[in-house]
């Protein structure tokens, strides 16, 4: 019997985060007999978060804005449907999405709200009634095998056992397992284990944020484009992975600096949100609305293709809160745009190769699909929004769930503009109940992540576009994913 240790790559990457984040505190766990270590993600004291300079109060103002993340768990062998029941009791319930069995969905919400899940004949089996704070909402259970009281755990595993194939069994005692870490999990982190159990720290760079207005800096040789290149040095670039260049092309084009120094400045610690001006340059801007103009624009999805959206109708939770208009822009489809890529990568410490179809070098015949997703471009007339959200799903239950990682957002334009920010209504602070407000500048971009240290979801990282109130607003959506990104098994 060999007794030596394997290490994985995936362990490596574990190790390189704890040593790298200053949030990572080390938790026991139980699950069901297995004990374990796990590098939990714990948020830091408001205190300091003002880097030893807090103001007057130095109590958390705890957001005036009362909605969360709410995950809905389906833990029977039945196909449902999740409905939103409106207020007025003269509205029918809105469909949300369908619930394999053993699955979960999510949106967010607010206390008071309530769902109910029915079969296809509109049989109501559940009601879930949304309680008052995140501890006690962010997770809702229907189990319809689970005896409570003194009878359990016997008479419920009596019945699990009569009701339960061994296939199903399985499924039900992992999404148990991730219950019973989430009681854990929240014991010792205030917060609610929105991921399965046990899901893996993000594969990829997380600036290790502490303090409000701390900065980070980033060169990068994809320097900004400062006049536009003639139409015939602006073909789409290949996709094939042999043909990639290393070195920044078309420099004519560009800034005489063979640099582009870029300061990352902290606006939020819980969540994790990074400002960076002059991001984008205005040639760059007006290339990508030049491209964007030419396009037909359809009506947002929630989600993050149109073409996967009927295969994600099962798994996600349609919202009809966002009236913005959309589409989508290739990485390929100009090396402008790919430029963009490659210092968006930069920003993010992470390789550009990650985000496009590449070769994964231990086995050269497998494509891996990108982390990053196309550039969505939104575009908001006066009193169109974005409702509160978050960027992440619940796309599957495998053990290392895929889910969007980090969002970038570009904004495009300002003049003429008013109100149309970006807001982040559950920031920690100790100074406003309010909303962080970032305000659109062209140019500018705001990183925030969507994923924990640790390896959860981030509830903070819940976010809106409020209407403008004059004026257009263009943005930029650029999401990358943890581990990668869905696809279409
Ligand atoms: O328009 C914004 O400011 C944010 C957009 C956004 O959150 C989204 O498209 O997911
Ligand atoms: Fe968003």
């Amino acid at each position: 019997e060999s007794t030596t240790t394997t290490c994985s790559l995936d362990q490596q990457n574990r190790d390189a985060h704890q040593r790298r984040d200053p949030c990572l505190q080390e938790m026991q766990y139980n699950i069901s007999g297995t004990q374990g270590s796990f590098w939990a993600y714990v948020e830091p004291d408001v205190n300091t978060m003002y880097n030893g300079n807090p103001p007057a109060s130095t109590k958390v103002e705890f957001p005036k804005f009362n909605g969360f993340s709410v995950k809905f768990i389906n833990m029977s062998n039945k196909r449902l449907i999740l409905k939103w029941v409106p207020f007025d009791k003269n509205q029918p319930p809105v469909q949300m999405s369908v619930m394999l069995p053993f699955h979960e969905a999510g949106t967010a919400s607010f206390p008071g709200h309530n769902f109910i899940l029915t079969d296809e004949y509109d049989t109501e089996y559940h009601r879930f009634v949304i309680g008052d704070s995140p501890a006690e909402a962010n997770l809702q259970v229907y189990d319809p095998y689970r005896v409570e009281g003194p009878e359990d755990p016997v008479a419920t595993e009596r019945t699990l056992q009569q009701v339960l194939a061994p296939h199903e069994r399985q499924q039900y005692d992992q999404l148990r397992d991730t219950l019973l870490f989430h009681e854990q999990y929240q014991q010792f982190t205030g917060r609610s284990y929105l991921a399965n159990y046990l899901r893996d720290p993000p594969r990829h760079f997380i600036w290790p944020v502490t303090h409000f207005g701390q900065q980070f800096w980033v060169t990068t040789p994809e320097t900004h484009f400062t006049q536009l290149p003639p139409a015939q040095l602006l073909n789409p670039v290949t996709t094939d992975d042999t043909a990639r260049h290393q070195n920044p092309v078309l420099t004519d084009y560009r800034d005489r600096d063979s640099q582009l120094n870029m300061t990352l400045t902290v606006l939020s610690v819980a969540p994790r949100v990074l400002e960076i001006p002059n991001f984008l340059s205005a040639t760059e801007i007006q290339h990508i609305l030049q491209i964007a103009t030419g396009m037909e624009l359809s009506r947002s999805t929630v989600g993050n293709s149109e073409k996967d959206l009927q295969k994600r109708q099962a798994a996600e939770v349609k919202t009809d809160t966002r009236t913005s208009f959309n589409s989508w822009l290739k990485r390929e489809k100009s090396p402008v745009i790919d430029a963009i890529y490659r210092r968006a990568a930069d920003l993010m410490r992470i390789d550009e190769a990650l985000f496009r179809e590449h070769t994964d070098s231990n086995d050269e015949l497998k494509k891996k699909k990108s982390l990053a997703e196309q550039l969505q471009l939104v575009h908001y007339d006066p009193g169109q929004e974005y409702t509160a959200h978050h960027d992440f799903g619940y796309r599957d239950l495998k053990k290392n769930q895929k889910a969007r990682f980090s969002t970038l957002l570009l904004y495009l334009n300002h003049e003429g503009l008013e109100a149309g920010e970006t807001t982040f209504p559950r920031w920690r602070n100790a100074e406003t109940f309010l909303p962080l407000k970032v305000k659109p500048q062209a140019g500018k971009a705001v990183l925030f992540y969507s994923q924990l240290p640790d390896g959860n979801f981030d509830d903070y990282s819940q976010h809106s576009a409020a209407p403008p109130t004059k004026g257009e607003k263009w943005l930029i959506n650029l999401w990358t994913w943890s581990p990668y990104m869905d696809d279409d098994e």
